[in-house]
């Protein structure tokens, strides 16, 4: 499998998700800010929405569509790799010297389970009844859980020049990362075609990227945001790389406000077609600055680039870009509707060909703008999947398409 995409709308031909599971169980309102959590869903109802999604995904393209448990099951069966991700995990509580008594006592599906949903003091207890936990009460976490799991854009991206690997900047969603790249970095099926493109060797703290903010403009551009969640040094970093490898040619660096509901880029647009942007037309108007990075000169391993700064709106940057460029505002631009549909991510749909995507059933000003402008609309179900404030391309790792 070649790990490179090339547009966000060709064919979809594989994807990874995530089920939700245990982990959604873990929020509670008092942990669900700090988790990035807007409510507290029901997990029967989130996984039935979920089902949902993955199968119209399955019955509308014949993807094949990867569940990360299975994934992270079969790398986990390495002794050393578990082990080294378990001890990470029980790091922040302190009980990292755990690790090795926690693999002797549960299988590697627990295990897994574990380090998706993470484990609390009174559990462990169950299995080594003389635990001295030190400070900490019955109910607390030994290990957090990652209720974002399922939000599977935003741990990696894939772009044409290979693998971005996130380095995410919440604290509830750091480990999401370290699971994506073990698992691509181990599994048969992938760690032969994985050309990293960040994080740089040697980097023990990569300043953070986060996948959402990724996104294939053209067949020579990808646009990445400066945002709430990704840094302009890491831009600059994957920036380089990105030139270097040489499948594009500019790298387009796009402030976003830093404010929750345009957390990523791709809560603000996605790209449907080769000449069709769905956007959330207030952040296009708030969206100022961008800048500009092209490749100076490369001799050898030595790379420079430039950066310009552009005075430019993103709306100017996408229409330079791409030619003959049509824009569709959420709601068709009506300012309440698209207020009300950008809080439920309407910007946000999951392309799974040219001018078919997948969308929330709820934000129904949005999809009748999208069948307006010719394009095929699938809906799913959404009260609860939306309450963790990201749409159907956020809860979607693309890994194959059709190259357009
Ligand atoms: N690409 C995206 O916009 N992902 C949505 C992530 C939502 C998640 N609750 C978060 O705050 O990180």
């Amino acid at each position: 499998m070649n790990l490179r995409i090339n547009s966000e709308y060709g064919t979809l031909r594989a994807v990874l998700m995530h089920r939700p599971g245990k982990e959604i169980d873990r929020l509670t309102p008092y942990n669900k800010e700090f988790l990035l959590f807007e409510d507290v869903p029901y997990l029967e109802a989130l996984q039935h929405e979920h089902d949902v999604f993955s199968n119209l995904i399955k019955e509308s393209t014949g993807a094949q569509v990867y569940q990360l448990r299975e994934l992270l099951i079969r790398v986990l069966y390495d002794r050393e790799i578990l082990l080294k991700l378990m001890r990470e995990s029980l790091k922040r509580s302190g009980l990292a010297h755990l690790a090795e008594d926690i693999l002797e006592r549960y299988s590697t599906a627990e295990c897994a389970g574990i380090l998706t949903a993470g484990l609390k003091i009174h559990e462990l207890k169950k299995k080594i009844p003389n635990l001295n936990p030190g400070e900490l009460m019955d109910y607390a976490f030994a290990i957090p859980p990652c209720p974002n799991l399922y939000f599977q854009r935003d741990p990696m991206a894939l772009t044409p020049g290979g693998i971005i690997f996130s380095s995410m900047k919440m604290e509830g969603r750091q480990r999401e990362a370290d699971l994506l790249r073990t698992i691509f970095e181990n599994h048969p099926d992938f760690k032969e075609h994985v050309n990293c493109l960040y994080p740089i060797n040697g980097h023990d703290n990569p300043p953070s990227i986060e996948g959402g903010d990724v996104i294939i403009l053209s067949h020579e551009a990808v646009a990445i945001g400066n945002s709430e969640r990704t840094d302009e040094k890491a831009i600059y970093h994957a920036a380089k790389a990105l030139l270097a490898e040489g499948s594009v040619k500019r790298v387009y660096e796009v402030h976003l406000p830093k404010k929750r509901n345009f957390m990523h880029l791709d809560t603000v647009f996605t790209v449907l077609d080769e000449n069709l942007v769905l956007t959330y037309p207030d952040a296009m108007n708030s969206v100022l600055q961008t800048s500009l990075y092209t490749l100076k000169d490369l001799q050898g391993d030595r790379v420079n680039i430039r950066r310009e700064i552009l005075k430019e709106s993103l709306l100017t940057v996408l229409e330079r870009e791409i030619p003959h460029l049509e824009i569709l505002a959420t709601a068709d631009g009506n300012p309440d509707y698209s207020m009300r549909e950008q809080w439920f991510d309407g910007a946000n749909v999951f392309a799974i060909g040219p001018r078919r995507v997948i969308s929330y059933n709820r934000n129904i000003h949005t999809n009748r703008a999208l069948r307006n402008m010719g394009v095929e609309v699938l809906e799913i179900p959404s009260s609860e999947l939306s309450r963790g404030l990201g749409g159907p391309r956020c809860m979607t790792m693309p890994i194959s398409r059709a190259r357009v």
